[in-house]
């Protein structure tokens, strides 16, 4: 999923270098900043430029005008320069409890889950009784022990930050403690890295999104706070801030006096500070996860279309989905055009082989005929029609989320790569595969929903016993069965399976091939199968499609494809895969390129440029089921080849 090959990138329009790095402008993440910046400035400019602002002048409460912006105080004080230097007492409060209370999380949440043992029960004991603790009293009762003349901004700092820390420690330990079982970590370990290596290098940069956003978060709590120590006189003794000019205008009587300029601009600035850090914060996640960052602001430009039953254009009558010219964009940076005006007929009950090195389109076309592309993929154009049994021809592009959760799983199924990871780990097979059936057969009873699923665990070969098992008590290749189980469990007309059986060893992947293709015979479903393992394909599949940088270059039954490979590439393929004699293909062994384009197919029985001449793989498929190779029959009961109990 990662290899841009240059010839699927779609001419950059986006940005590059240090750039990319950074989220795409939004109205959010401007308006976050601009207050952020301006206050932030006024804070450290304001009090330079606006004199002295415990100036004491004979003018008492005067409001704003004239030589004095923001009016002056009972005292004479202008209020202006109070504000700046307010603004300046606040902020730097708010910083050092951002610092010290992201430094305390991080130490207490991510060395505790690290180390582990002893040291994150205790540091996991400190943090949750530092939550219990209610933060305000505490905060009230530690600022009124300290005397007031030791009250400075450092000490309601420490105070802030001892109360501010452990929720972000709970997070952060939770999000450690999952990091920590990655198999990157694992490797990092394994590899012999040190763990303070470990943690910066290979866990660190996971969290940054989580610290950054309980950085802003703890600045923010630490203003408010701040604001209301002082207003309750508790505040630091030896600076002004925004909340202790609120306590002055409190004292002094401001409201009744309807004095608002002495109230209402510093409880503005708190207010605007606290909606651009949120601001900001929202954009954070972007600037780490370059996942989010590329996704657009709004669904991009998809063909427009009424929804329901649409005129059939498609000649081949026997044809169960028809795609045309579909074409498939990642606007990221530079964008990628993944798909490329692929057209593919499914015919009933056949096997259509999508094959095709890594990073050439497949899953992306296969996630966007069923619909479950995401952004930054868009469907740019081209139509996929749905031909269902009852005679109604469906444009799946255009379907409703309504009309598409019940399309989706009960005309088409889908069987994911790395599918046998799919199941959910603490629920047993048979309330997973009953789930499927409460959600799209809700007027089933709960016996009839059992028979059925002991009905397609038994067509997949599975111990119907197994219904009671968790998904961590089955071999690979039963967790693979169970999900094809659950694939068919609503009589679908088409499966797209996408890369089944790459996790399972050769022996296990026969026996689910097999299953597939009995399967195929038996209930007459159509198969999408999409492999990077064209022979696999010539065994299996009734006709083939063979994609390169998004485009189908071939596209023909297995008989031709492997006797009359049309496409160098194709050749190419077939040539990239040991023979059964012995002899590798010269693409595998020396590197090369196979032959140049336009170069003559190889005869029949023959594959040009593979030096060990046909590929003796028994008969090539004919007909539905192919003979040969994969072996029909029922399948075998005992023990699964790879050593999970059936
Ligand atoms: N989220 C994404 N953002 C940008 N480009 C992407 C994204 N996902 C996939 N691509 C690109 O789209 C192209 C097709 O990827 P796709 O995953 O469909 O290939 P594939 O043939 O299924 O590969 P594989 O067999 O390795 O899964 C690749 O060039 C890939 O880099």
């Amino acid at each position: 999923m990662t290899n841009l090959s240059p010839a699927t990138v779609v001419p950059p329009r986006g940005r590059s270098g240090l750039r990319s790095m950074l989220p795409r402008w939004s109205p959010k993440l401007g308006i976050g900043l601009a207050l952020i910046v301006a206050i932030t400035l006024f804070g450290l400019v304001g009090p330079l430029l606006l004199g002295d602002p415990n100036l004491i002048r004979d003018l008492g409460l005067t409001s704003p005008g004239g030589e004095f912006l923001l009016g002056t105080t009972l005292t004479g004080q202008d209020v202006l320069a109070q504000l700046a230097s307010a603004t300046r007492g606040s902020l730097y409060i708010g910083l050092l409890v951002g610092v010290m209370a992201t430094v305390l999380s991080a130490l207490f949440g991510i060395i505790g889950s690290y180390v582990g043992g002893y040291v994150d029960e205790a540091f996991s004991l400190f943090s949750n009784v530092m939550l219990v603790i209610p933060g305000l009293p505490l905060v009230i009762v530690i600022s009124a022990f300290v005397p007031a003349d030791q009250r400075g901004s450092w000490t309601i700092a420490v105070v802030l930050a001892i109360t501010g820390w452990a929720a972000s420690a709970r997070v952060l330990r939770a999000q450690t403690l999952s990091l920590r079982n990655r198999d990157y970590v694992a490797a990092a370990k394994v590899s012999g890295e040190k763990p303070w290596r470990v943690i910066t290098v290979e866990i660190l940069p996971n969290l940054l999104p989580l610290l950054a956003s309980q950085f802003v978060f703890a600045v923010i709590y630490a203003i408010l706070s701040e604001a209301g120590l002082s207003f309750l006189g508790l505040g630091a003794s030896n600076s002004s801030t925004l909340g202790t000019m609120l306590y002055y205008a409190q004292n002094g009587f401001a409201l009744q006096r309807e004095a608002w300029w002495w109230f209402v601009p510093p409880g503005l600035v708190i207010a605007l500070f606290g909606c651009g850090l949120s601001l900001v914060n929202f954009s954070i996640d972007e600037i780490i996860n370059p996942k989010l960052r590329d996704i657009p602001r709004r669904r991009a430009a998809e063909p427009d279309r009424a929804a329901g039953p649409v005129a059939s254009t498609d000649a081949d009558a026997d044809a169960v989905m028809t795609v045309r010219d579909l074409s498939v964009v990642y606007r990221v940076g530079t964008p990628v055009h993944a798909v490329k005006d692929v057209s593919l007929t499914l015919r009933r009950g056949e096997i259509l082989g999508l094959a095709g090195e890594s990073g050439c389109g497949k899953s992306t076309l296969a996630y966007a005929i069923n619909r479950l592309h995401r952004p930054p993929a868009e469907v740019t154009t081209g139509s996929v029609t749905f031909h269902d049994r009852d005679g109604d021809d469906l444009d799946v592009l255009a379907l409703g989320p309504g009309e598409l959760r019940e399309f989706r799983w009960s005309k088409l199924s889908m069987v994911f790569q790395g599918a046998m990871n799919a199941l959910n780990p603490v629920i047993t097979v048979r309330a997973q595969l009953e789930d499927v059936l409460t959600t799209h057969r809700p007027g089933m009873t709960g016996a009839q929903r059992r028979a059925r699923c002991e009905e397609v665990l038994r067509l997949v070969g599975v111990d119907v016993r197994r219904l009671r098992s968790y998904p961590h008590e089955l071999s690979g290749g039963m967790r693979q069965r169970v999900v094809i189980a659950m694939a068919l469990l609503l009589d679908p007309q088409v499966m797209i399976m996408d890369e089944p059986t790459t996790a399972l060893d050769v022996v296990v992947q026969r026996g689910i091939l097999r299953e597939i293709l009995r399967l195929r015979d038996e209930i007459g479903f159509a198969v999408l199968f999409i492999t990077h393992d064209l022979p696999l394909l010539l065994e299996l599949a009734d006709r083939i499609a063979v994609m390169k940088d998004g485009e189908v270059v071939e596209y023909a039954t297995a008989e031709e494809v492997y006797a009359r490979p049309a496409h160098p590439y194709t050749r190419e393929l077939l040539e990239s895969f040991p023979s059964l004699t012995g002899e590798r293909g010269a693409f595998v062994r020396t590197g090369d390129r196979a032959e140049p384009a336009g170069a003559e197919p190889a005869g029949a029985g023959g594959v040009a440029g593979l030096p060990g001449g046909p590929i003796p793989s028994g008969p090539i498929p004919s007909g539905p089921i192919p003979s040969g190779p994969i072996p029909s029959g029922p399948i075998p009961s005992g023990p699964t080849p790879s050593g999970g109990v059936r």
